[in-house]
């Protein structure tokens, strides 16, 4: 094959890419899907597009797979991606912690988020300086192979906080290639954002700004970056045309909500495997009205307050104790981060607390299982009668998007208002200020004494908005705004 046959016309860049390996007892590699939003929403994609899909090795298994392959490209048919040539970069791993751990997972998370304990964190010194070099590099080895594997004219989709820098440095080198950035976290307003020290806070804006276009999952989040970029770089912004104009290019903002990929989900749920949990599931619930959640241990999903909220509920509504049961589902995230494996603790913590004061030798009120298991998910999604979504900030919450895609008997779901689904979704859920647990309580007898008619009702204004952006579109709206 020639040179040029080689190169892709469209390109994805993401830290996770959409397999993770390990390697079996007997030395052989298997793998899994990678875990996420990010992923979700983009292997659908993949499995129709030809793309070439950049991403980082995170494993010692994921190293050999990728050092196993030609050009360190894995073969397209081996992971049920249909289009997608996968390309894992072995990035050095002191270089990867403090890129992926440290910049990216402990700080850049932390301030979109609003996270920070801020008595004691975020500390800039010269430790994190060396860590900032690390990012660079991370960046820069992504720009490498997007600007190696791209045909002439090529589009490159370049995904969230950790590429930050990418577009600008790939713009240096290919002025052919045609850039978006995509954030799928919230963005910090400025209050915030300034936190960073000024050079950094402006390499991460300027490096973004070296793409043609700057996407985000919502309004709100767009907002804040365009007025970051008015308060940190003294930029132009045309707030009718929602563009940023910097270092003599004007640069596009777009807003894509990215909904659910219904058909996809709707296919892969009516699997073996997604039966099976099912059937466990229905027999673990026994009957009883069944609230859910399915969150990463993140410290964002705020999934400590929402069980708090599940307690006074049992305090304060006798009247469910027995009837109900709360499945939450935490898949495993982020472990070299202290603060994750802290808040881990605490969610387990007060899991036990709340059987502790209310299980009886026939009733478990609370069902904890911190580990990743994708099809148990999707089968706890059919018979959920709530769904519980009270993140203190997340960019979109497919979450809240799949349960009533896959729901049997409709669902309602409880909504944070700082979920970027809250934008389309918010008519039909049951709101609540994620801060405030009293009122999530409340939330959950409300949601769980809705008349079935209503209920249903709901879910079907629920599912509309959750597809209205399939991934598909989500992604092309994208391409179609590069030109
Ligand atoms: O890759 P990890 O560090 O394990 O984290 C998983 C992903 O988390 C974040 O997902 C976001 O993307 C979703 C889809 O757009 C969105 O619905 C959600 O609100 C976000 O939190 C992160 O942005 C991804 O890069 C990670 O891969
Ligand atoms: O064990 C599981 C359970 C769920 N998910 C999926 O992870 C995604 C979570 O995306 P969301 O946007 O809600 O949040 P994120 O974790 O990306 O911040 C959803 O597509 C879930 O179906 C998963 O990968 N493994």
């Amino acid at each position: 094959m020639g040179e040029q046959v080689d190169k892709a016309q469209i390109l994805v860049a993401s830290n996770r890419g959409p397999v993770s390996f390990s390697v079996d007892d007997d030395g052989s590699l298997s793998f899994r899907r990678g875990g996420g939003g990010l992923v979700s929403g983009l292997s659908s994609v993949a499995a129709e597009i030809d793309t070439l899909w950049v991403c980082a090795a995170l494993s010692d298994a994921d190293r050999k797979a990728a050092s196993s392959a030609p050009d360190g490209r894995l073969d397209r048919a081996g992971f049920d991606l249909g289009g997608a040539r996968v390309r894992m970069l072995d990035i050095p791993e002191q270089t990867f912690a403090n890129a992926y751990t440290s910049v990216a997972n402990s700080t850049l998370w932390f301030v979109h988020h609003m996270l920070y304990d801020t008595p004691n964190k975020p500390l800039f010194d010269a430790a994190f300086r060396a860590e900032w070099e690390d990012y660079r590099a991370y960046n820069a080895s992504f720009a490498e192979a997007l600007v190696t594997g791209a045909a002439e004219g090529a589009k490159a989709a370049v995904q969230d906080y950790h590429l930050a820098l990418v577009p600008r440095m790939m713009r240096g080198r290919r002025p052919d290639l045609r850039i978006a950035h995509f954030s799928h976290t919230p963005w910090a307003p400025p209050e915030y954002f300034g936190m960073l020290p000024a050079d950094i806070g402006r390499e991460l804006l300027e490096g973004m700004l070296g793409a043609d276009h700057v996407g985000f999952l919502s309004r709100r989040w767009a907002d804040a970056f365009l007025k970051c970029c008015e308060t940190f770089l003294r930029a132009d912004v045309n707030w009718d045309h929602r563009t940023v104009d910097h270092g003599g290019r004007i640069v596009r903002t777009g807003v894509h909500g990215l909904g659910a990929d219904a058909e996809g989900l709707r296919e892969r749920a009516e699997q073996e495997d997604v039966a099976e949990r099912r059937a466990t599931l229905r027999e673990l619930v026994g009957g009883r009205r069944l609230v859910l959640r399915v969150d990463r241990t993140e410290l964002s999903k705020n999934i400590v307050r929402g069980l708090a909220a599940y307690r006074e509920l049992l305090r304060t509504r006798p009247e469910w104790r027995g009837r109900v049961t709360h499945l939450a589902f935490a898949y495993p995230s982020r472990g070299d981060v202290p603060e994750y494996r802290a808040y881990t603790e605490s969610v387990r913590r007060i899991a036990e607390e709340i059987n502790e004061e209310f299980a009886t030798p026939e009733w478990t009120p609370l069902i904890l299982e911190v580990n990743d298991d994708y099809p148990r998910s999707l089968a706890s999604y059919q018979l959920a009668d709530v769904l519980v979504v009270n993140p203190i900030r997340d960019g979109m919450n497919l979450v809240a998007k799949e349960g009533p895609v896959l729901s049997h008997d409709g669902c309602a779901v409880v909504l944070s208002t700082e979920a970027g689904a809250a934008d389309d979704m918010g008519g039909a859920a049951v709101m609540v200020n994620p801060y405030d647990v009293s009122e999530t309580a409340e939330a959950l007898h409300t949601a769980l004494s809705m008349p079935d008619d209503e209920r249903r009702a709901r879910c079907e204004r629920l599912v509309e908005a959750s597809v209205a952006l399939p991934p598909q579109r989500w992604f092309t709206d994208q391409l179609r705004a590069l030109g």
